[in-house]
């Protein structure tokens, strides 16, 4: 019953109103990770990341959030390892945040609350010709995820907080030319993996999710510039982009597996 009221509560929310059009779902994201539930897996294999950065094409503003979108007509930025069998191409990076510090990201770990939450989206060339039908493939999509916790100025992340003053409204579009996305990573390898969705419609249960454990900084004024976003169009009544993030979702039948002891 709870379980039942709780996927009621999240479909009536204004950003999923097609929700129940996953009905049954039984691997939907985001998640909790409860730490000590986590599984370590001594199998799994470090990540390994090669991004090109000359295959950044631009960035938008999508309406949910503002996206970067990549060259995905060739192995040039790929993810091979982890708990990957062959190597995915790197397709889009975008992020969710929260009103205010207090909240913003979609996994939680231990309930633990992040004010915001990167998510770099690739799919898989080998099971699939397209991005678009990679999302409908069983693991056909993986996301690496990463916390953003308030902290230090950085860097990296700057240069794409300069953009988004062009691309306040839904729908606006610039050029974004060299970007290497590695640099949002954190150093650390640790991370957990488990089997989920897309977090926004189609919702579709086809995502090997990666979650790393460590976040990585940003200081205030660049998460105040992510709030400065609207989710509404030009000529709208202002809407501004904040709390795009999906309630979460029930564990149900599902084990968190970690990198790390
Ligand atoms: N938040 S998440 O789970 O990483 C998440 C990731 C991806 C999408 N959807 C898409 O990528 C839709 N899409 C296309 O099909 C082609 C470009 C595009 O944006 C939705 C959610
Ligand atoms: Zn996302």
């Amino acid at each position: 019953a709870a379980c039942s009221s709780y996927r009621l509560r999240d479909a009536l929310h204004p950003l999923w109103q097609s929700e129940l059009s996953v009905s049954g779902g039984t691997r939907q994201s985001p998640i909790n990770i409860q730490w000590r539930d986590s599984v370590y897996d001594p199998h799994l294999k470090p990540l390994k990341i090669h991004y090109d950065p000359t295959t950044c094409l631009y960035i938008w503003n999508n309406g949910y959030s503002f996206q970067v979108e990549f060259d995905d007509s060739a192995d040039k930025s790929v993810i091979m390892g982890g708990p990957l069998e062959n190597h995915y191409r790197l397709k889009q990076f975008h992020f969710h945040w929260g009103a205010i510090n207090e909240w913003g990201s979609e996994h939680m770990v231990d309930s633990k609350v992040y004010p915001a939450e990167l998510h770099l989206v690739h799919w898989n060339p080998v099971t699939s010709t397209s991005f678009e039908e990679a999302v409908m493939e069983n693991n056909g999509l993986v996301v690496i995820g990463v916390f953003l916790k308030l902290g230090a100025h950085h860097a990296g992340l700057q240069k794409l907080v300069d953009a988004l003053p062009a691309v306040r409204h839904k729908d606006a579009i610039v050029e974004f030319d060299v970007f290497d996305p590695s640099c949002l990573m954190p150093s650390c390898p640790d991370y957990w993996t488990y089997d989920g969705s897309l977090t926004t419609p189609p919702l579709t249960e086809s995502v090997t999710w990666i979650i790393k454990k460590t976040p990585i900084e940003v200081d205030q004024n660049q998460l105040e510039e992510f709030r400065m976003l609207l989710f509404t169009s030009a000529g709208e009544e202002e809407k501004r982009m904040v709390d795009n993030f999906r309630p979460l979702q029930p564990l149900m039948n599902r084990t968190v597996r970690s990198s790390f002891r």
